[in-house]
């Protein structure tokens, strides 16, 4: 069944879960969109605060009736309480829809996706993170890549956060960054085996139980591609918008569409896309080879209509310092590296809107 068709049926079948104070849930205003993703389907039933508990049996029937009809993917019906229902759907200047909560402290999320692993989705939040702070910005970086998390190595974290008596975790610091990783916490080799649950509530501790203090930024880098951790992120969160990294293969640039769609779907504005391992630098003689040909990812962002935030050379020493937690940004800040990111950090602030609040 097609995802569209699926969330249709869904929708329909909640009509037969009954809601207080009489109608059925599939008419009701605080039913937020069905997000439908390959593994998952994931929508909110947002209430009026002190209702919670009186709709707690139509949260479990609507988690059921959503089951018997999605096969295989897993449900996720969260049940939230804040603002009214109903109103448009987010976007900036509005008032932060049902659900969505800011994070105390932070003025600005934004969130460094990709379509798939290995293109430098992690390399671009760290040095897009530190090339704000050269800005001037007080910044963060949340790595909420559970499943596979490189903050930790990227920025040379040694030990695990200190966590105050209150149970807040005290963020590491690296380059004038804040920096949050799951990974801090793992022993080196241990596998990381998140089932969905335990994962969106690992990402909820971590952004929300970290004594970030004031931020005028965080960069949130997600796992590739979309699943729990994103669908979570984009409904608890106000994520003022995401970066989406691709590499100019054709494959990669079709996995980037994939996301880059799902995301559309969720709401979530998009800022640009990025192009990683864009063209190699002969470390030898400095000539530009175009390895994958010129234009790919930029043409892929104009057929998508968002815009094309600029490109990153493939070089060795970008995986040689990012390998020992020395990012180009801040060792090599004049290097033709580090004023890739910095041009590219400058756009996407310039594409942003007026910091909340
Ligand atoms: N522009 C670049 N030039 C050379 N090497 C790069 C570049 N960008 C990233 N790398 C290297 O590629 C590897 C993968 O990068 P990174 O971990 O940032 O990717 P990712 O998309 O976050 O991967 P994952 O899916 O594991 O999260 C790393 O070894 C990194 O140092």
């Amino acid at each position: 069944m097609a995802d569209t068709e699926l969330a249709a049926t869904i929708k329909a079948a909640l009509a037969a879960v009954e809601i207080p104070g009489g109608g059925d849930l599939s008419g009701y205003g605080g039913l937020s969109e069905i997000i439908v993703t390959p593994s998952a389907v994931a929508f909110a039933i947002a209430v009026a605060p002190g209702m919670e508990a009186a709709f707690g049996p139509a949260r479990e029937q609507a988690q059921l009736a959503a089951q018997a009809v999605a096969g295989t993917r897993k449900v996720m019906v969260s049940l939230t309480s804040g603002k009214p229902p109903a109103g448009p759907k987010f976007s900036h200047g509005s008032p932060v829809p049902a659900g969505k909560q800011a994070v105390p402290g932070i003025k600005r999320i934004i969130a460094v996706g990709s379509g798939k692993g290995g293109v430098g989705k992690s390399t671009t939040a760290v040095n897009l993170a530190l090339a704000f702070a050269a800005e001037g910005l007080r910044t963060g970086i949340l790595d909420a890549d559970l499943y596979g998390p490189s903050i930790p190595k990227l920025l040379g974290l040694e030990g695990r956060p200190a966590i105050r008596e209150d149970g807040i975790f005290t963020p590491h610091s690296a380059f004038g960054l804040k920096a949050m990783s799951i990974g801090s916490m793992l022993n080196p080799d241990q596998a990381v085996v998140w089932r969905g649950p335990m994962a969106t509530s690992a990402l909820r501790q971590l952004l929300r139980e970290t004594d970030w203090g004031d931020l005028d930024i965080l960069v949130v880098d997600l796992p590739p591609g979309t699943g729990d951790i994103h669908i979570s992120l984009f409904q608890q969160s106000e994520v003022d918008g995401v970066v989406i990294v691709s590499t100019p293969q054709e494959l990669a640039l079709i996995d980037a569409k994939k996301a880059i769609d799902m995301l559309r779907r969720m709401g979530v504005p998009l800022l640009g896309l990025i192009e990683n391992m864009s063209y190699f630098i002969a470390p030898d003689t400095g000539t530009r080879y175009d390895i994958f040909g010129t234009g790919g990812a930029e043409n892929a962002a104009r057929s998508l209509d968002m815009p094309f935030l600029g490109a990153v050379p493939l070089v060795m020493s970008i995986r040689e310092n990012s390998d020992i937690g020395q990012p180009p940004v801040v060792s090599a800040p004049n290097g033709s590296e580090a004023q890739a990111f910095r041009a590219i950090a400058t756009k996407i602030l310039a594409g942003l809107p007026a910091l909340r609040g």
